[in-house]
């Protein structure tokens, strides 16, 4: 086992979930397909309420930002009504959640939607967040010597909330001193980090931040953000040359706090 020493300067960590905190195959085997299989029934349940077409409103108008590209699925306005009007644009949507998704698209409209979807997937218990097993005894000994300890993934803030509130350690959000998703901007530009350095109240070389992307890393690491890589079992391979450039840990019990006993 390796051990990473901390630099004296870091005050807060800051989480990836997928291929950080939690198995890639738990995102990409459970949680995606919920979505695939469920997304036209769950519109066509929740079609009427404000907060369903807040989603197909973002969804349109990312849909129109997309249209030049290769693929995209247009989402029209409802023109008229009646059951078979309803039925042409519930499937645009789902035609273009489905496209989105073929492409592990991160746009917040995509993930807004799929926070919600999950609400009724942990609450009835038929999915538990998974995470690797050690996440929190590592994060309680980080707390325990006045780390703060905050997330930063593509998933929705409500979909963090979820999956750290049902996850098979039980409900740890306790654990965290705060959430940021891609409304605060994107993992793979340094100015999100900038930002998120300042809704905490720190200086961005304050941060160390955990990922399993090397674009992340590297946007960080533009921000002046501290970074390390992690290496769990079903992540993508880094080339050689990010092995040797990034601070590598496959356990966060490697990380070593320089007031660790
Ligand atoms: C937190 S919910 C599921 C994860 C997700 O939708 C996603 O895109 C994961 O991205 P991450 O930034 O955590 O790698
Ligand atoms: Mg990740």
């Amino acid at each position: 086992m390796g051990v990473l020493p901390v630099p004296a300067e870091v005050r807060a960590i800051l989480l990836d979930i997928e291929g950080t905190t939690t198995p890639i195959a738990f995102v990409q085997e459970t949680l995606f397909p919920y979505i695939k299989d469920n997304v036209k029934e769950y519109l066509r349940a929740h079609w009427e309420e404000e907060e369903c077409q807040r989603d197909v409103g973002l969804l349109r108008k990312q849909a129109q930002e997309d249209s030049s590209l290769d693929g995209a699925v247009p989402i029209p306005l409802e023109s008229g009504s009646g059951e078979e009007e309803l039925e042409r644009v519930i499937q645009a949507v789902v035609d273009n959640v489905h496209w989105q998704m073929s492409l592990d698209r991160k746009t917040t409209a995509l993930k807004q939607l799929q926070g919600h979807m999950w609400r009724a997937a942990y609450a009835t218990g038929l999915v538990k967040g998974e995470i690797f097993e050690d996440v929190v005894p590592a994060i309680r000994k980080w707390r325990e010597a006045g780390m703060k300890v905050y997330i930063y993934s593509s998933g929705s803030i409500e979909a963090q909330k979820l999956l750290f509130g049902y996850s098979t350690e039980g409900d740890i959000l306790e654990l965290f001193d705060g959430h940021f998703d891609t409304k605060i901007g994107p993992k793979v530009e340094s100015e999100s980090y900038r930002r998120i350095a300042a809704s905490i109240g720190c200086a961005t070389n304050n941060i160390l931040f955990l990922t399993d992307v090397p674009r992340e890393a590297n946007a960080a690491e533009e921000a002046d953000t501290h970074v390390a890589v992690v290496i769990r079992p079903g992540n993508a391979g880094l080339t050689d040359d990010e092995k040797s450039y990034y601070s590598l840990i496959s356990s966060f019990t490697e990380l070593f706090l320089p007031s660790s006993t």
